[in-house]
């Protein structure tokens, strides 16, 4: 037997703040070396953090790098143990993204990243080039400052790995792992027995098991010891890493970490016997006959031995039962961690948000409620940063700290009602009674006077007092008057948020949380600069349905139990005045309804559709129930509204990124904002084939398809996508 034991971890790493950084990394070496393993993995780029974006490009922040590295080898942190550690390095003057593989203090080779991440939320190729040498390994000087201290004047650079006196082990970069042609493979025939990827990889629901599926495809037929490291956690962006450190050995899961959690730093840890990765592959002839014939990667040798022989005081790991989290429960640990990363690294004191009693500002509230039952576990289970964190944040003195989530969230959580005369006493009560459960500070104001102050003066100024439609106002004085309120909560909101804590004596601010959903963005229903207008939002790129969902299994779950009856709740703006005759409603004003928006908004950005694309899709789609020329008109009518709304996107409130219909214009759906909204070429083609088809009905299993399009995995939307138009590229 060659046992062998391995650490890999989850660190939650903040871009451009090395001391953090580098506080993490040790204490990871630490707790890796305390369990007795010989190789330490860690994330992607996490000297620097994986989201420096453009600081990418400062010579100090791949000085600084240096500098933390060097720190790490003067200690006697490499001792005995192989430790990979991301990081940008400048050869020449092109800058890569590293792994640097370390032990006993010197520096064992620099493996540069071959395949960049460069789509949806990536953009690898704007920092960093790719490495293509592929066949040999060259000589790189190191900078003056470190050869110095390390007395390493250079070492081996490029794609190899290293052989050791008992084992092969070699570094594959995040997206190699992905590619058509992965690295693993020809590094399998070479005899690498242990693979380490070190990973920068976001969250995207319902996506885990894509990744581990390629966890296991990699050592399932070839054999191999597959060990992922990712950064978690909020590292100053959009994006929640999402852990999930793990080791994979021939195909089987045998020691998996958290998805989502509060810890700085975690340490996953496995022992494995490569023997068994040795005897899978003599079993198998093909791997054997490939093996003969392979084309040779270079290598470095290192006359260390890193097994141990049999010895029953050494367990070995065994396959366990792979967990996921059900989508519900991502939306709520997900979003929540990135809260309570955002807040403790914001120096707010706080979230204000302004509770409307609708599904939407519900589920953020749910969500900050989440956060604070999560500090509240996790400062019992003995995490002192989390309990440090929460002391500062709620302010809290003579050694107290949160033991109860509702009494933290009472802290650090404003809700305000906003009402207007529009408003109704049920959606007024859901608010209070929400906010009681989650436990939030909460307050009922009415706008009627600053609203009937803003007429006044605009009346002074023209002489005309607009009125609603149901009065019979005209289109443009009904929605005038809608956007009066709905921006007066804006300014309310900050206004509250930053005084609120001054009248309470507290110091600091609030930090005021948006609660626009993906749908009301890719529709434009949403006044610009309204509430939806905030600091930062959790749910921006998560759909109607799927925060329905999350609602209910909230009430649930996390036992707010009157969002079950906030969920069934028609949605509505309560902006116009409710008549016996009228009351507005959200699906009717938007003149499409929620689940159809899913469907556009999953075929516009998942699928790539333009409008004549999606047409023809959803001619087969929904073409059991509607005739083309029913099909042509509402997704002419959906572009039409996307397009002259497009606008809104540019200023949405930074959210959370969480699944790949994201309408986000600034980082993850970049397109331009100023359209010819009648779209003539386009809708002209649509025309020309309304008229071949000429009112033919497809026949079509019209349930499956929305099912198929909103509430399963990317690929399952082929269900009304010809085949072969591609699956999304999935945050793995
Ligand atoms: N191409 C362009 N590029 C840049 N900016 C552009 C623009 N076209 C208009 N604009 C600007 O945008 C303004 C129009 O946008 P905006 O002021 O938002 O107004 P608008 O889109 O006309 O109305 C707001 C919409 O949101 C709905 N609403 C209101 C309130 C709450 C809710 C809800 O979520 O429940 C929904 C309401 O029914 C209506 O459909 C224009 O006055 C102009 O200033
Ligand atoms: N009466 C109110 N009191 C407090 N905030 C409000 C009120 N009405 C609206 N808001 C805020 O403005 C945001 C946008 O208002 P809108 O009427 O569009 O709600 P929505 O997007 O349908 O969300 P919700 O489901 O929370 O009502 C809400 O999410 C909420 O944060
Ligand atoms: N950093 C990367 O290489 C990211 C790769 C891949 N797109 C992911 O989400 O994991």
């Amino acid at each position: 037997m060659r046992l062998l034991k391995v650490a890999t971890c989850n660190l939650n790493q903040w871009s451009m703040d090395f001391d953090c950084n580098l506080k993490n990394i040790k204490e990871s070496i630490s707790k890796a070396k305390e369990s007795g393993a010989v190789i330490r993995l860690g994330p992607e780029l996490e000297i620097t953090g994986y989201g420096c974006e453009d600081h990418f490009l400062e010579l100090d922040t791949v000085n600084h790098a240096w500098e933390c590295l060097k720190d790490i080898l003067l200690g006697d942190w490499t001792d005995g143990i192989l430790c990979s550690f991301g990081m940008p390095v400048l050869k020449g003057s092109e800058r890569y993204n590293c792994q640097v593989l370390c032990m006993n203090r010197k520096i064992i080779m620099v493996r540069p990243k071959i395949w960049l991440a460069n789509d949806g939320n990536y953009r690898e190729l704007r920092w960093f080039t790719a490495w293509k040498q592929k066949d040999q390994l060259v000589d790189f000087q190191l900078p003056n400052e470190i050869s110095e201290a390390l007395s390493q004047k250079s070492v081996p650079f490029g794609y190899g790995f290293i052989q050791f006196l008992d084992t092969a082990v070699a570094a594959e970069i995040c997206e190699e792992l992905f590619t058509p042609i992965p690295v693993h493979a020809d590094l399998a025939l070479n005899g690498v027995e242990v693979f380490m990827n070190a990973s920068g990889s976001h969250h995207q629901l319902r996506k885990l098991d894509n990744r581990i599926r390629a966890f296991i495809s990699a050592t399932h037929t070839r054999g191999g010891v597959y060990m992922y490291s990712n950064q978690q956690g909020c590292d100053g962006g959009r994006l929640y890493f999402d852990g999930c450190s793990c080791v994979v050995v021939n195909g089987d899961m045998i020691a998996q970490g958290s998805q989502f959690s509060l810890k700085d730093v975690e340490v996953v840890v496995a022992q494995v016997d490569l023997d068994a990765v040795a005897s899978l592959r003599g079993s198998i002839s093909s791997f054997q006959e490939q093996a003969s014939c392979k084309t040779r990667v270079s290598s470095i040798a290192v006359p260390y031995s890193l097994c141990q022989p049999f010895n029953l005081k050494l367990p070995l790991s065994s396959p366990l039962k792979i967990s996921y989290h059900s989508p519900e429960e991502e939306i709520a640990f997900g979003p929540g961690c990135w809260l309570w990363d955002y807040l403790r690294r914001s120096g707010a004191s706080g979230f204000f948000l302004p509770l409307s009693g609708g599904a939407d500002s519900s589920s953020v509230a749910a969500i900050v409620g989440c956060m604070c039952q999560l500090v509240v576990k996790e400062i019992a289970n003995g995490d002192e940063q989390v309990k440090a964190d929460a002391i500062r944040i709620g302010h809290y003195t003579n050694g107290q700290f949160p033991t109860d989530s509702k009494e933290f969230a009472k802290r650090i959580f404003y809700t305000v009602f906003m009402g207007s005369e529009n408003s109704s006493e049920e959606t007024k009560t859901r608010a209070k009674i929400l906010a009681d459960e989650i436990g939030s500070l909460h307050l009922d104001v009415s706008i009627d006077t600053v609203v009937s102050a803003f007429l006044s003066l605009f009346q002074t100024l023209t002489g005309k007092r607009p009125r609603y439609k149901i009065d019979g106002g005209s289109n443009v004085e009904n929605l005038g008057l809608q956007n009066i309120q709905a921006r007066i909560r804006m300014v309310l909101a900050f206004m509250l948020a930053s005084l609120l804590p001054w009248v309470h004596n507290k110091p600091g601010f609030y930090l005021v949380l948006g609660s626009s959903n993906v749908d009301e963005g890719l529709r434009g229903y949403l006044t610009k600069y309204d509430c939806s207008s905030a600091d930062i939002n959790p749910i921006g790129s998560i759909c109607k349905q799927d925060l329905r969902t999350f609602l209910r299994w909230a009430a649930v779950h996390l036992g707010y139990s009157s969002l079950t009856e906030i969920e069934v709740a028609p949605p509505t703006a309560e902006l116009e005045p409710i008549r016996s005759n009228y009351s507005q409603l959200d699906e009717v004003d938007m003149g499409m309804t929620y689940e159809e928006l899913s469907v556009y908004g999953r075929l516009r950005k998942i699928f790539r559709c333009g409008p004549l694309s999606m047409f023809k899709n959803l001619c087969y789609g929904w073409g059991g129930r509607l005739t083309p020329s029913e099909v042509a008109d509402k997704v002419k009518y959906f572009f039409k509204y996307y397009s002259i709304n497009r606008h809104k996107m540019t200023v949405l409130t930074p959210s959370y990124h969480a699944e790949s219909y994201s309408p986000d214009d600034n980082r993850f759906d970049l397109r331009q904002f100023l359209y010819n909204a009648r779209w003539p070429y386009q809708f002209r083609k649509i025309d020309e084939l309304v008229n071949e088809l000429d009112g033919q009905k497809v026949p079509f299993k019209e349930s499956s398809d929305r099912e198929k399009m909103c509430s399963t995995s990317d690929g399952g939307g082929m269900g009304v996508v010809a085949a072969g138009s591609g699956n999304p590229k999935a945050g793995h």
